[in-house]
């Protein structure tokens, strides 16, 4: 791992462990080891402080929530633990100006068993600015960006109260952005990775939005053009996935589909039973209007091949439906994120995780 991580800011308020100099988070892991950012109410502060008090990294994902409950899930990791954490953000695109008034009707359909109506399709920008403006007054150790690279003055404010900064990316191109903008470290994202592909900019010409890159080789087309830290994120299942990643280049591994059964994680109860029931993955746009992959269900096989490139339009659209499918735990109707591992996923608290990974590699927390 290069040292380029390493930010001087001279600010103590990042705890007690950061001093006055913050220190390379990702080097000085226990265990190289990340939680991902899981929106949705999966990434809990309990599993952040799980995973950080047994030597890796948590993080809390900020997507879709208030200004107000983030600070609250801050302050909450902060009361359980004084382990290092990282939260994450969406970067806002632009409205997709599509017709959704066809997509409505089926995304009506699939409601009705359910009794409940479409959302409104309305863009908006997830309160970045808020997020932003809060994460600069309550400093955390790690910023983490997704769909998209910041301004370069954000990554610059966000360093000056001591923060790191990493930018989540799935193609060198995207990487050459991010470094442009002076992040910290990178987030790689493979194609096989659960939730959202982080792509910048989805430009609806595949399912999977562009050029996809398996995560060993985009790990060595990015360790190519950088010295900078590199976390990588795609179908890691246990210990021998961790050390491919980390003999390939990355500086840590970053684990989502295979905590979402963990008792710390927020997943809901169907999610984590259709985890159990061998689905397969997809890569679809149809709970949301920007390629995911999740669990193969009727509501993704219906829609999947009439769902335009519109996030976060379709995400509103769908919102009734799926929320009403997670509270009637019907697998069928609901977006269950999973990523290439989902078949390997155990029913482990965090923490046993993290050590059987650790030992796997020679690590122990
Ligand atoms: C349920 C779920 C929710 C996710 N939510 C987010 C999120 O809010 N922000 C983010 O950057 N990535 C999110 N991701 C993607 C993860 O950061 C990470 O790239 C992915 O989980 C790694 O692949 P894996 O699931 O195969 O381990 C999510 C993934 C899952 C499975």
């Amino acid at each position: 791992m290069s040292s380029v991580l390493r930010v001087s800011s001279g600010r103590t308020s990042l705890g007690p462990r950061t001093a006055t100099t913050v220190a390379d988070v990702v080097n000085e892991l226990r265990v190289p080891i990340v939680a991902a950012p899981m929106a949705g109410g999966v990434s809990t502060p309990e599993l952040v402080v799980a995973v950080g008090e047994a030597g890796g990294l948590g993080f809390l994902a900020a997507g879709y929530l208030s200004p107000d409950r983030v600070k609250t899930e801050i302050h909450r990791v902060r009361s359980l633990s004084r382990c290092r954490f990282g939260v994450n953000l969406f970067v806002p695109g632009e409205p997709s100006g599509a017709d959704l008034s066809a997509f409505r009707e089926l995304v009506a359909d699939q409601g009705r068993p359910l009794g409940v109506a479409p959302g409104e399709p309305r863009w908006d920008d997830d309160d970045y600015r808020a997020k932003l403006a809060l994460l600069l007054a309550e400093p955390v150790p790690v910023v983490s960006f997704t769909f998209g690279v910041p301004a370069a003055q954000d990554v610059r404010r966000l360093q000056r109260v001591g923060s790191q900064v990493v930018v989540t990316v799935t193609s060198p191109d995207e990487a050459r952005q991010a470094v442009a903008a002076g992040t910290d470290g990178l987030c790689l994202q493979g194609i096989e990775a659960g939730g959202h592909r982080a792509v910048f900019v989805d430009d609806g010409r595949s399912e999977a939005g562009g050029p996809t890159h398996p995560l060993l080789d985009l790990i060595g087309l990015v360790r190519a053009q950088t010295t900078l830290p590199l976390i990588a994120a795609g179908g890691l299942t246990d210990g021998r996935a961790l050390r491919e990643v980390l003999a390939a280049g990355a500086g840590a591994g970053q684990f989502g589909t295979a905590f979402l059964r963990s008792p710390e994680a927020g997943t809901k109860t169907a999610h984590r039973s259709a985890l159990t029931q061998r689905r397969g993955t997809a890569l679809t746009r149809a709970f949301t209007g920007r390629p995911a992959r999740g669990l193969v269900n009727e509501m993704m096989t219906e829609l999947t091949a009439h769902a335009p490139a519109a996030y976060p339009e379709i995400h509103h659209l769908t919102a009734p439906v799926r929320a009403a499918a997670g509270a009637a735990e019907d697998p069928e109707r609901m977006s269950a994120w999973a990523g290439l591992g989902a078949d390997e996923t155990r029913e482990l608290p965090a923490a046993e995780l993290v050590a059987a990974w650790g030992a796997e590699i020679g690590r122990s927390a």
